[in-house]
């Protein structure tokens, strides 16, 4: 990985070579280009040396109590307001727990496990320009930041099938843009999240490795739309259940196997996150990779809600992201 990182480097500053002269800005002296200490994050004075050889040996660190409680209860006020259609927000996407598909639909938040896309609801957006999340996001991404990915995970209590749980993946298998080291996952717990009620799960150190094949996991249950697994991870790897409070954010490398297992509790467990890339990524074809199933799923679904219209899977990404600091130079 060392070698194959530092390909990429090379490769990247070729790849600036053929764009246009005003696409990117000083790309050479970037500064996670140029870092020479710490691979994965830079030094702006905020982390101290302890988290940062933490992420650079984990690929996530845990802030506790960096978003307010009265942040938090307005994000929940108006999830609740969004899943009852008092509000609208163009290009939200709810999903329904396979478990209650056929169910009768009744618009509450109790019907939707997840919303994503809320980038045009100010209000829940607001969360994706926090300050001090920005803060900790420059670390990874560098000064020009993208809001590339927003979701509300809403987990509902396990109906019998173990539907609720999220099979271990790697969220780079999503996205159609690199390095990988330019991007950076905000995760906030928005209320006690415990082994109980199906907390993060993670695999500590496996950020270092390459994206892996995903599938669908053969649960008997099923699974939910798009919910792909790493397929044959390593079940001996040792696992951390990252227990937080309300307000607690973790901040993890698009590369770390993770997942949730099962909310064995009557309540909805809530997360609020996003994905950030800095402005600086570009993106890449992921025809014969192990990335075509997911691209390919994505065109079905935009495809669908366009009316027919094709949409790359890089546009698709392109139309949902936001400038949130800095430049939007490339993304
Ligand atoms: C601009 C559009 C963007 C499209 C989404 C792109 C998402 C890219 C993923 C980014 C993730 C990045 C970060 C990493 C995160 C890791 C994960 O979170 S993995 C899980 C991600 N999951 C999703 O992204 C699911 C997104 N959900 C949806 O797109 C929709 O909820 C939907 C599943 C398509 C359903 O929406 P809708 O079309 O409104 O619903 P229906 O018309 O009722 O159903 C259509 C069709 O889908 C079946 N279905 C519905 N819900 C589920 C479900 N939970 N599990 C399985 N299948 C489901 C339903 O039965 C219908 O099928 P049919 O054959 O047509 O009857
Ligand atoms: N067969 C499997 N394949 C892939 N991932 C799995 C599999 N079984 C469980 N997981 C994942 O492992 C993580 C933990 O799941 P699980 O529900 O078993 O909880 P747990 O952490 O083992 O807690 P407990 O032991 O208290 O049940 C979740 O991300 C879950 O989706
Ligand atoms: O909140 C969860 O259960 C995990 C969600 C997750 O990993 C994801 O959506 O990428
Ligand atoms: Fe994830
Ligand atoms: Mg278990």
């Amino acid at each position: 990985t060392e070698m194959s990182r530092a390909a990429e480097r090379l490769r990247l500053l070729i790849n600036h070579l053929d764009r246009p002269s005003d696409a990117i800005v000083s790309f050479e002296s970037h500064p996670l280009i140029c870092k020479t200490q710490g691979e994965y994050t830079l030094d702006t004075d905020l982390l101290t040396p302890e988290q940062r050889l933490s992420y650079e040996q984990n690929g996530y660190i845990l802030i506790k109590n960096l978003v307010s409680e009265e942040d938090i209860n307005r994000f929940r006020y108006t999830h609740t307001r969004l899943c009852r259609q008092e509000v609208k927000a163009p290009g939200l996407v709810t999903m329904r727990d396979l478990a209650i598909l056929k169910s009768e639909f009744v618009p509450d938040q109790r019907a939707i496990s997840k919303i994503q896309d809320f980038q045009e609801d100010p209000e829940l957006f607001r969360y994706c320009t926090l300050p001090q999340i920005l803060k900790y996001v420059e670390c990874f991404t560098g000064p020009n930041i993208m809001a590339m990915h927003t979701m509300l995970i809403n987990k509902p209590p396990d109906a019998g099938k173990k539907t609720s749980r999220h099979p271990m993946h790697q969220d780079l298998h999503y996205f159609p843009f690199r390095p990988a080291d330019w991007i950076v996952c905000a995760w906030t717990a928005m209320e006690t999240v415990n082994r109980q009620n199906g907390c993060l799960v993670v695999l500590p150190g496996t950020h270092t490795g390459t994206l892996q094949e995903h599938d669908y996991p053969e649960w008997e249950g099923g699974a939910n739309k798009m919910y792909h697994g790493v397929r044959g991870y390593d079940s001996q790897h040792p696992r951390v259940h990252l227990e937080m409070e309300k307000g607690d954010t973790v901040f993890f490398h698009p590369l770390l196997i993770h997942g949730s297992g099962m909310n064995q509790t009557q309540g909805f467990r809530k997360a609020i996150s996003c994905h950030y890339a800095s402005a600086d990524c570009y993106y890449i074809d992921v025809n014969g990779t192990t990335q075509e199933n997911i691209a390919n799923e994505v065109k079905e679904i935009t495809m669908r809600k366009y009316a027919g219209q094709e949409i790359s899977f890089q546009d698709s990404w392109a139309f949902r992201g936001r400038l949130v600091k800095g430049e939007r130079t490339s993304l």
